[in-house]
């Protein structure tokens, strides 16, 4: 299986080739335009970054699947201070499928800065006095102690969102 993936950040392609181990895929990272703001601050702009990412590289290529993956942050509506969010789209050029990874509040004194309009893997490094944690851990494992981290995190929006193009368990009434 051929997969063309929105990005040449490491950890998305190491995302997604742990993820998709099992179909045992040739990946191609694309160097695309996400077509939204470096740092999406809204559910439907972190979605939108993702669905140009993964149609932008799949026209790229001649991939049997384009990937994209993004990060974001989001005032959510059910829970306080500023989240961190990221999504994950697979499309076969025809149908695409949008699907969420895990979400988890900042702390506020890294809000504080976002607000200012600073992205958020700059400030991550300088609060952590780090270079590229970003394409690490990330912030998704430096704020939950390491219990999960950046790969693992978007390998779920990888699952969330290949996963439902692939199946045949969207085919049939359950
Ligand atoms: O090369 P690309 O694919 O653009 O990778 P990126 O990491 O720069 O791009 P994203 O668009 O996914 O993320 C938007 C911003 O949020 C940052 N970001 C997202 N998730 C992060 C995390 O877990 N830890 C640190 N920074 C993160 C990221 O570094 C960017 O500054």
């Amino acid at each position: 299986m051929n997969l063309a993936v929105g990005s040449t950040n490491p950890v998305k392609i190491d995302a997604v080739e742990r993820t998709l181990e099992r179909y045992e895929p040739t990946v191609t990272a694309v160097d695309v335009d996400s077509g939204v703001d470096e740092q999406p601050r809204s559910i439907a702009e972190t979605v939108t970054g993702a669905e140009n990412r993964a149609r932008r590289a799949l026209a790229a290529t001649d991939a049997d699947y384009g990937i994209g993956l993004e990060g974001g942050v989001a005032r959510l509506e059910a829970t306080p201070g500023l989240s961190l969010i990221m999504w994950g789209a697979a499309t076969d050029g025809d149908r695409t499928e949008r699907g969420g990874g895990p979400t988890l509040r900042l702390p506020d004194h890294v809000a504080e800065r976002l607000a200012d309009g600073a992205e958020l893997g700059p400030v991550m490094d300088d609060v952590l006095g780090t270079t590229g944690v970003a394409t690490g851990a990330g912030a998704a494992g430096v704020f939950t102690d390491g219990l999960t981290d950046r790969t693992r995190a978007l390998g779920e929006a990888v699952a969330c969102s290949f996963g439902p193009l692939v199946t045949t368990a969207y085919e049939t009434e359950p």
